[in-house]
């Protein structure tokens, strides 16, 4: 397993975020989905090494990630809100990041670039990037860093049909060449197409359910209602994988 949490609880003050969230991860492609504020992100950086837990055990790689070059060398947390400093170019956020990993790609760095035709924006400053610009600049360090393990904190916001698509023909060969990859995000209808397995964070702060593509298979959408496929009427339609991720998410 690339990530273990057990019982892992984070607490801001008063405020209890993440409490009690049991997790195994290996190599794939994994949403992380729940409402806004359940903790996706909270989560993510303490998988990350970047943020403490309150309680429980967490471990990347079978190592304590907090603060652990051993994980940290070996894990990129990036998506659309990273603070990369804002005065720098997109070039040299990239540069960056190409001098912080050791297994970067340049090669798949250059690919991406030419294929969201990033190159005009790469001169720009960094606060002045628009949001899709700086999601594809996330997604190039994300990909190109050849780290074991890639958490993308949502990766589509602001990006078009087009670039998305960019972004899918890229992202699944990351994943068969066997990387983790955990992406938070609220774009269920297009990242239930790559997911491998949905983890559905709840508004307790626990994770209420973890599914597969295959579960879908079990239910009919009948009107607004998922149904066990034995039970369903005879217009339901088969329910696919974001029609199961949309259920538990209302129910969560
Ligand atoms: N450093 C912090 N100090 C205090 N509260 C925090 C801190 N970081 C996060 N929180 C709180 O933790 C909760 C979860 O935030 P988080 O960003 O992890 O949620 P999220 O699921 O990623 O949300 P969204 O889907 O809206 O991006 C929020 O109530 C937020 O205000």
């Amino acid at each position: 397993m690339t990530i273990h949490t057990s019982g892992l609880t984070r607490h801001f003050g008063a405020t209890e975020v993440l409490n009690g969230v049991d997790l195994d991860l290996g190599p794939g492609i994994h949403g992380l989905l729940g409402r806004n504020g359940v903790g996706k992100s909270t989560l993510l950086r303490i998988v990350a090494g970047q943020l403490k837990p309150t309680s429980g055990t967490v471990e990347v790689f079978g190592q304590r990630p907090f603060d652990n070059a051993r994980v940290m060398d070996n894990t990129c947390l990036t998506g659309v809100d990273t603070a990369y400093p804002g005065w720098w170019s997109a070039a040299d956020v990239i540069k960056g990041a190409r001098l912080r990993y050791r297994t970067w790609d340049q090669a798949i760095a250059d690919n991406l670039i030419a294929d969201f035709a990033l190159d005009a924006a790469l001169s720009t400053r960094y606060e002045k990037l628009s949001r899709g610009q700086r999601a594809m600049v996330s997604i190039v360090i994300g990909l190109a860093s050849g780290t074991e393990l890639l958490l993308l904190d949502e990766p589509y916001v602001g990006l078009d049909t087009h670039n998305t698509s960019v972004f899918y023909r890229h992202l699944l060969p990351q994943a068969d060449s066997g990387r983790t990859i955990v992406m938070a995000t609220h774009h269920i209808d297009d990242a239930a197409k790559v997911l491998d397995s949905a983890v559905i964070l709840g508004r307790d702060g626990v994770v209420v359910k973890q599914c597969v593509p295959e579960d879908a298979d079990r239910y009919a959408v009948a009107g607004p209602e998922l149904v066990p496929i034995d039970d369903a009427p005879r217009h339901a339609r088969a329910a696919k994988f974001d029609d199961l991720i949309e259920h538990v998410l209302e129910v969560s």
